[in-house]
């Protein structure tokens, strides 16, 4: 029952659509006083041989009205209780997304994708279940259960309706000893459904990886052992559960046994009528529903605050990114002083950078280079502001990039990330993606600058292409491209380009970096490369091995320098030239 309380907020905000919900059922209730009770009466007039046609059609009238109420007052009560359900669902749906939009990396290196999707579908499905069928059941239980014991009693006899409802309190003694089990039940299976959700998402999104390496016999085996793990966590909820159900069924034997022995007993010693005997009977009938609802209303309470309690939990995660008092709004075009001391990643003791110190003119273009896992990714995750918590600062125009508000400083940079993202929409909307008003002349020579407007004139539709998910339908460096196209359309301050152009051939490299170069006159321009050659017109270079700067300067410096640089360069260049041999050959 502490799902209520917890869901106090809601219901205090949907009061009045309850109020009118429970009151319906209030009316409901007393309604199905009237039919027992007509039945009773007509049994008597039969016993006592004095019925009448009036008699009769007089309640065979009053029946058909009940009805006609009932129906109308069904139709209301779930108007409101059910349409306020779907109002709780549509609240935490979107606070949910919400807050998944707020939140930041370390957020989605700790939850898992399948995990999520869980919470947003299953969860929010189970909780909004409290708010309807759950309070409909409780409402309706409550109502109709105190309304029969109470005609019982006024209407026919107090003492027989005592002996009647007795065993109904050991149905409260059980309910008490399962709740706590039934709930840690629940959450369990909750979290083996999220399993499941997370094993489905990584085989599809890897399914190419999976068949290429054979191993769908060994993915199902796996799949299998989730699936199994899942089903023995519903077992044991639905084994709880099914203590439940059936003790409702002895209960109500018992209690009609009562009746009949002691209302036999009663219409003997003739302190009630068998008409009375008979509506009794008919009220305990009505009583069934009532508890065999608090079974399900059981089950579905303990399910719907399971699931509360792990939704609250996400929703309780905190951004780990600073908040200043006072935000920055305006990001100015000026000099990028990148100066951290020491970085770590959340929860992880290696030092990922230490002493990265570089200093970038407005309009000027940093290379970073160096051997893989040697941090690049890293100082472009810190200038994406993924993590806020160094040692240093990284100041841009003089003031701490933790001091700008985030969406306007990351309003001002074009940023093409390692492994791109594209949505399953057209080549145009994908371009203009951040700028969806952007003209289809901007389109254009964004695409030009990315080297992509070729590719595009040759596809069937030209700019309305569909992608696919995730761009399935284009080729590795046509997806790069476009990823880049994206970047420069807004003409951002600071574009950053992770390893943009690793799937593009040389000569499609040295166009789009001249076009960048030319479109680009007052922007600042960050390239993290393994190919030297992407940075060779670079401003600064600087090679970062083991998070730390271990060579810095310009492409000619670098070179007179004997070190990782000069050594690299050499061998790729020897590469190159050999590949273009063997190309010539052919
Ligand atoms: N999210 C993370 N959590 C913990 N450690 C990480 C994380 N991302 C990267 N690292 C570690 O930080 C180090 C630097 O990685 P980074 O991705 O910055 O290298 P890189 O130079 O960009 O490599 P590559 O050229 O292969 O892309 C590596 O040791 C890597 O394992």
């Amino acid at each position: 029952m502490g799902i209520f309380s917890r869901l106090s907020w809601f219901f205090k905000r949907q009061w009045k659509q309850y109020l009118i919900g429970v009151i319906a059922l209030i009316l409901v209730a007393i309604c199905n006083v009237i039919p027992p009770r007509i039945i009773g009466d007509i049994v008597d007039a039969v016993s006592k041989r004095n019925m009448t046609m009036h008699f009769l059609v007089t309640n065979m009238v009053v029946l058909f009205i009940v009805a006609i109420v009932q129906y109308l007052l069904r139709f209301l009560w779930q108007k409101m209780i059910y349409g306020s359900s779907y109002v709780l669902e549509r609240d935490l749906r979107s606070r949910l997304f919400r807050h998944f939009m707020r939140m930041d990396t370390t957020f989605y290196q700790k939850w898992r994708t399948g995990d999520l999707m869980a919470h947003a579908t299953n969860d929010i499905d189970a909780v909004r279940d409290v708010a309807g069928p759950g309070i409909l059941t409780l409402a309706d239980s409550l109502i109709t259960g105190t309304s029969m014991i109470l005609a019982m009693g006024l209407l026919i006899d107090w003492k027989l309706t005592g002996l009647a409802v007795l065993p109904l309190l050991l149905l409260a003694v059980m309910a008490n000893v399962l709740g706590k089990k039934i709930h840690s039940a629940f959450k369990n299976s909750q979290a083996a459904f999220s399993s499941i959700n997370n094993k489905t998402q990584e085989s599809v999104v890897g399914i190419k990886v999976l068949k290429a390496l054979g191993q769908e016999k060994e993915d199902e085996a796996d799949f299998d052992k989730y699936v199994d793990e899942n089903i023995k966590a519903n077992k044991r909820s639905y084994r709880l559960d099914a203590l439940f159900d059936p003790l409702t069924t002895i209960i109500m034997g018992l209690s009609y046994t009562v009746t009949i022995i002691f209302g036999g007993l009663a219409v003997l010693n003739q302190r009630i009528t068998i008409g009375q005997l008979v509506s009794f009977i008919t009220y305990m009938a009505e009583l069934m529903w009532p508890m065999y609802a608090v079974g399900s209303l059981f089950n579905l309470l303990e399910r719907g605050s399971a699931s509360y309690d792990r939704i609250s939990e996400l929703l309780a995660e905190k951004s780990s990114l600073v908040k200043p008092e006072h935000v920055f709004t305006t990001v100015p075009n000026g000099t990028l002083n990148f100066e951290i001391d020491k970085f770590s990643y959340p929860d992880d003791e290696a030092v990922a950078l230490e002493n990265i110190h570089f200093k970038l003119g407005a309009g000027q273009t940093l290379g970073i280079v160096g051997p893989t896992g040697g941090g690049k990714s890293t100082i472009i995750s810190l200038l994406m502001r993924d993590f806020d918590h160094y040692d240093g600062d990284i100041k841009v125009g003089k003031i701490d990039i933790r001091k700008y508000d985030i969406n306007s400083y990351l309003d001002t940079i074009g940023y093409v990330p390692q492994t791109n993202f594209l949505f399953s929409t057209d080549v145009r909307d994908n371009v203009r993606f951040a700028d969806i008003k952007a003209t289809q002349k901007q389109v254009e020579e964004a695409s030009y600058v990315a080297d992509l407007d070729g590719d595009i004139a040759d596809m069937n539709d030209g700019y309305d292409t569909q992608v696919g998910e995730l761009g399935v339908s284009l080729s590795g460096g046509q997806k790069q491209r476009l990823a880049i196209a994206r970047a420069v359309l807004s003409d951002p301050k600071l574009l950053i380009l992770d390893d943009s152009l690793s799937a593009v051939d040389s000569k499609t490299e040295r166009n789009i970096e001249q076009r960048i170069a030319k479109n680009r006159k007052n922007g600042t321009t960050i390239i993290a490369a393994s190919r030297l050659s992407s940075v060779e017109n670079a401003d600064q270079i600087i090679v970062v091995d083991h998070g730390n700067v271990v060579e810095q300067g310009t492409h000619q410096e670098l070179l007179k320098t004997p070190g990782w640089y000069a050594d690299t360069f050499n061998l790729q260049e020897r590469n190159a030239e050999l590949e273009g041999r063997l190309n010539n050959e052919r």
